[in-house]
C-alpha cells in the first residue's frame, strides 16, 4: 500500500506520515522545499520524539520525498498508483496540490480501487474545499473520473511546534494525538490507519477541537503576546491568562453543548486536558507559532469568529471570545505577513469596515458591534 502526503513539514511528518507508515503504507511525502525534499531523500529512517509525560521515541522508516515544483510528473505517476493521498499544508495552499491530484487521477486505471483522499488541515471541510478545487480545475473532465477518488474530511490534533536547528528530519512533538476521521464517504473499505478514529458524522469532532484546542491554543498565544511572553507554556503560568482562556473556552463549550449536544461534564474534562497539553513545558512552542497568519484566524469560519458568531446568534455569551479577539488585534510579529498586513490594515481602515471585511461579519450580525468595538479601541492605541 501507498500513501502520497503533500507537505512534509511538522504535522506531515510528525503525525501524519507517522500513522501512515504504521499502518502499513509505503510513504511518499511531496514538497515544494527542496532542502527539505534533500534531506528526506538522504535519510533511511527519521525519529518522533514525544515529549512530555508518557513520551516515547518511534522511527519511521519507508519513505520518499518528491519535490512538485521541479519533478510534477513524478509526482502525478505516484499518485496514479497510490491507495491514499493526505495533504498538512495550510488551508489556502490545497488550490496548488489539487492539479497534481487531478493528473493523477487523469492518469489512474479506472479499475484500481478509488484513490482514498484525506486534507489534514484545521480547517471545517478541508477534504471538501480540495474536492471542490480538482472539481472546478477538471471542468467538463471531471465526470469521466470523479468515481476514481473518495474525500473524506478529517480533524487532526497533535502538537507539533516549530523543530530547533540542527534537529535534520526528526520531529519533536507532544505525546497526545487524534485523528477523527469521516467513515462514510471509504463505505466498507475505510484505509488501513490504527490510530485513528473513524466516525459517521465529523461535525461535532472538528468543532469540538477547532472551537477548544485551536481557540484556546491561539487565545493562548495572543494573551501571551500582550503579556510579552515568548513560550507558550510561560504564558499558562500566568494565572489571569489561564482564566482569560478558560473564559473563552467556557463559552465555546457552551455552544458545543448546545448545537451537538456534546456532555457538558465531558467538554470540561477535554478542556482541562487541553490546557495540560498547551503547558507542556518539554514542548519549545512559542506564541509566534501558535498566534501566525491572525487574518485567517479571524476569518468568519474560523476559532473565533466561528464560534462567536453562533454564539451570538443563540443569544449566548460572548465576551471572553471577544475579549481574544481584541488581544489577536494587538498580535504584531515582524515576520508574519498576515501580522504586518493586519497591523497596516487597521491604521489604513476605519473600524466597521475593517471588521466586515476581515471577519466576514454582516453590520446586521448580533456579533458585529462588539467585535467593531475592539477593533476601534484598538486603533485608538495605535
Ligand atoms: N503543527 C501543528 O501542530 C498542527 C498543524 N496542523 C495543520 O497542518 C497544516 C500544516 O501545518 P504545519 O505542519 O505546522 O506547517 P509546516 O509549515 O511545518 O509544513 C507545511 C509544509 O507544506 C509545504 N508546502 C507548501 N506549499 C506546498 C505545496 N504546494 N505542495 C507541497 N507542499 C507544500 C511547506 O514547504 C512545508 O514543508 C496546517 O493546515 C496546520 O493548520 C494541524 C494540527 C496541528
Ligand atoms: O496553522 P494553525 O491553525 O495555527 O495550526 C497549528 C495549530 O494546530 C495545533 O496543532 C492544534 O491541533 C496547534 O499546535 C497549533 O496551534
Amino acid at each position: 500500500m501507498k500513501a502520497v502526503h503533500f507537505g512534509a513539514g511538522n504535522i506531515g511528518r510528525g503525525f501524519v506520515g507517522l500513522l501512515l507508515h504504521e499502518g502499513g503504507y509505503e510513504l511518499v511525502f511531496s514538497d515544494v522545499a527542496a532542502s527539505l525534499v534533500d534531506a528526506i531523500n538522504a535519510a533511511s529512517e527519521y525519529t518522533v520524539h514525544e515529549v512530555g509525560d508518557g513520551g516515547t521515541d518511534t522511527v519511521v522508516t519507508g519513505f520518499r520525498a518528491i519535490n512538485s515544483a521541479t519533478d510534477p510528473q513524478a509526482l502525478i505517476d505516484e499518485i496514479a498508483t497510490a491507495e491514499v493521498v493526505t495533504t498538512a499544508v495550510g488551508p489556502t495552499i490545497l488550490r496548488f496540490v489539487a492539479p497534481h491530484i487531478l493528473a493523477g487521477l487523469a492518469l489512474r486505471d479506472p479499475s484500481r480501487p478509488p484513490l482514498q483522499v484525506m486534507a489534514c488541515e484545521n480547517a471545517i471541510g478541508a477534504t471538501d474545499t480540495l474536492r471542490d478545487e480538482i472539481r472546478e480545475q477538471a471542468g467538463d473532465a471531471w465526470d469521466a473520473i470523479s468515481n476514481r477518488a473518495v474525500f473524506a474530511n478529517t480533524a487532526v490534533d497533535r502538537i507539533v511546534p516549530a523543530q530547533p536547528e540542527g534537529a535534520g528530519i526528526d520531529v519533536t512533538v507532544e505525546p497526545f494525538f487524534e485523528w477523527a476521521i469521516e467513515r462514510p464517504p471509504f463505505a466498507d473499505a475505510p484505509p488501513h490507519i490504527p490510530g485513528a478514529h473513524f466516525v459517521d458524522d465529523l461535525a461535532p469532532y472538528i468543532e469540538r477541537k477547532l472551537f477548544t484546542v485551536n481557540t484556546g491554543h491561539a487565545a493562548t498565544a495572543y494573551f501571551g503576546a500582550r503579556a510579552g511572553v515568548e513560550k507558550i507554556s510561560d504564558a499558562l503560568a500566568d494565572p489571569s491568562i489561564v482564566s482569560r482562556v478558560s473564559a473563552a473556552l467556557e463559552e465555546t463549550s457552551a455552544l458545543l453543548v448546545a448545537v451537538h449536544g456534546w456532555d457538558a461534564a465531558e467538554l470540561a474534562e477535554y478542556r482541562a486536558t487541553i490546557l495540560r497539553r498547551f503547558a507542556n513545558p518539554a514542548l519549545p512552542d512559542t506564541v509566534g507559532r501558535v498566534g501566525r497568519q491572525p487574518l485567517r484566524k479571524l476569518s468568519r469560519h474560523e476559532r473565533f469568529i466561528g464560534p462567536a458568531a453562533a454564539a451570538a446568534e443563540r443569544g449566548l455569551a460572548t465576551t471572553a471570545l471577544v475579549e481574544a479577539i481584541g488581544a489577536a488585534l494587538e498580535f504584531d510579529e515582524p515576520d508574519d505577513e498576515q501580522s504586518v498586513e493586519m497591523q497596516r490594515r487597521l491604521r489604513a481602515e476605519d473600524a466597521a469596515t475593517f471588521t466586515a471585511a476581515v471577519t466576514g461579519l454582516e453590520p446586521s450580525h448580533p456579533l458585529f458591534a462588539a467585535v467593531e468595538a475592539v477593533v476601534a479601541q484598538r486603533q485608538s492605541e495605535l
